[in-house]
């Protein structure tokens, strides 16, 4: 007798797509066959679907406590639910405090324990005054660490802030002996930060000025020199929301020459580029700046050819006066929500409309992911892993509405956009937590992952 048996999907499994019949039990998968005879509380017929691995998202910002009017852990994983993600690990910034020492990770394990619909982890943040601190958060199980190369400041204590090239050397040691992965968002805060206050100076404040205060070389400056630190350190790193091919091409050089890292890139790099944010505005503002024509498409061939290992949504959301209080894009908020339209936007766009398999899509969007941060009962669908499944259909399409939105602030860079593709269930340890007829389902059941 199974909990749950998925029936005659398209399953994708590691390197095929094949018509087999998936049972649940105990919340694993613990079978997998053509067809599957006996009986099971529930029965799913995924005729002319997809049933893939659940996204894993590595880059969420639920700003729960501190700042809980921008995104909750309830609202902020019934998106991710409904968006087709299983489970997500939680960036140390923009709650208050920043996650940044076991007190306020402590704030962040109560908040979030009775809030989740799907599985959920916490980074730990570098900032310069915290060395102190790693150790007892990575013993508390954070998956991994963050800090920011990019200018990061704010008025208020205890909030986020940048690290100097000292703390990210020290903590570079200090992460490699602890085995932590550091992630960084990379981009060079002096020359940045000057550049756009000489860019509003001058009047320069236009969707297509924007990337040019915050220019390619940038982004690769900053990216050189979190590798040469890991090089030097032996510290693990990985390289979030890259958003040009030159710092792609940097990483991949590195890792040629022995240095262990990976690197993410999100969904709306690849949606939109710097053109339509003219029409879009301050919604589909994010740093790194979403790119012009040219350089998106150059991002758009690293993703097909293989060197972007996964991706993640950076849904890094907000109120709404924070996008449109100010009349330019430069001092708009930065960061887009995104979390409810990853797989099926990035199915559509990747594999409908540029031709890459949907074993590599299951890869970029879970199986990587899982393996890097050593989740090792998520990512695959295969015998004794967690049952955390979607089914995807590629023949419905559907127009991105502000009223199906979860978020606490509904707003989103893709309202109004039509999606070729659809998730139409989330399957969370074999529990249904969302179906496209009836919404988010039952209890919030989601469970804390550890190192
Ligand atoms: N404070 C943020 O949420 N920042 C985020 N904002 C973006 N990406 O625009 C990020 O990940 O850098
Ligand atoms: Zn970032
Ligand atoms: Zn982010």
């Amino acid at each position: 007798m199974f909990d749950l048996i998925i029936k005659n999907g398209n399953v994708v499994l590691s390197d095929t797509v094949k018509k087999v019949d998936i049972g649940i039990k105990n919340e694993k998968i613990s079978c997998i066959a053509e067809e599957i005879t006996e009986d099971a509380k529930q029965v799913i017929d995924a005729n002319g679907q997809y049933v893939m691995p659940g996204m894993i998202d590595t880059h969420v910002h639920i700003s729960e406590p501190g700042r809980t009017e921008w995104e909750g852990f309830e609202t902020g994983s019934k998106a991710l639910a409904a968006g087709g993600t299983t489970s997500y690990v939680e960036m140390p910034l923009n709650a208050l405090p920043a996650t940044t020492n076991k007190k306020a990770l402590d704030l962040k394990l109560e908040a979030a324990k009775t809030q989740n619909y799907v599985d959920y982890g916490f980074y730990g943040g570098l900032i310069p005054d915290n060395l102190e601190d790693l150790k007892e958060l990575s013993d508390a199980g954070v998956l991994a660490f963050k800090c920011f190369l990019s200018n990061i400041t704010s008025e208020i204590p205890d909030d986020f802030v940048n690290v100097d090239d000292y703390t990210l050397y020290k903590g570079m040691q200090k992460l490699a002996e602890l085995d932590q992965i550091l992630c960084i968002h990379a981009e060079n805060p002096s020359v940045t930060s000057k550049l756009e206050e000489e860019f509003i100076r001058e009047g320069k404040t236009s969707a297509m000025d924007y990337p040019d205060a915050r220019p390619v070389f940038t982004e690769v400056e900053a990216v050189q020199r979190a590798l040469l630190f890991a090089k030097e350190t032996g510290c693990k790193l990985h390289i979030v929301h890259i958003s040009t091919s030159e710092a792609v091409q940097a990483i991949l050089k590195a890792r040629s020459e022995g240095v262990d890292v990976t690197v993410e890139s999100c969904p709306h790099y690849f949606a939109m580029s710097a053109e339509d944010v003219e029409e879009i505005g301050a919604y589909a503002k994010c740093q790194p700046p979403l790119r012009k024509k040219a350089d998106h498409e150059k991002l758009w061939d690293e993703l097909l050819n293989g060197n972007i290992d996964w991706l993640t949504s950076d849904h890094s959301p907000c109120t709404e006066d924070l996008k449109l209080e100010s009349d330019n894009l430069f001092t708009a908020w930065g960061g887009i929500s995104g979390a409810q339209n990853n797989v099926d936007l990035m199915f559509d766009l990747a594999v409908k409309q540029r031709g890459l398999s949907v074993n590599r899509f299951v890869e970029l969007i879970a199986t990587t992911p899982a393996k890097r941060f050593n989740l090792s009962n998520k990512g695959e669908i295969t015998v004794g892993k967690d049952a955390d499944i979607i089914l995807v259909d590629p023949e419905q399409s559907y127009v991105v509405k502000r009223e199906d939105l979860y978020y606490k602030n509904k707003h989103s860079a893709y309202e109004g956009r039509k999606i070729d593709c659809r998730v139409t269930k989330t399957i969370v340890r074999g529990n249904v937590v969302y179906d496209l007829n009836e919404g988010i389902i039952g209890e919030p059941i989601g469970k804390l992952m550890t190192k």
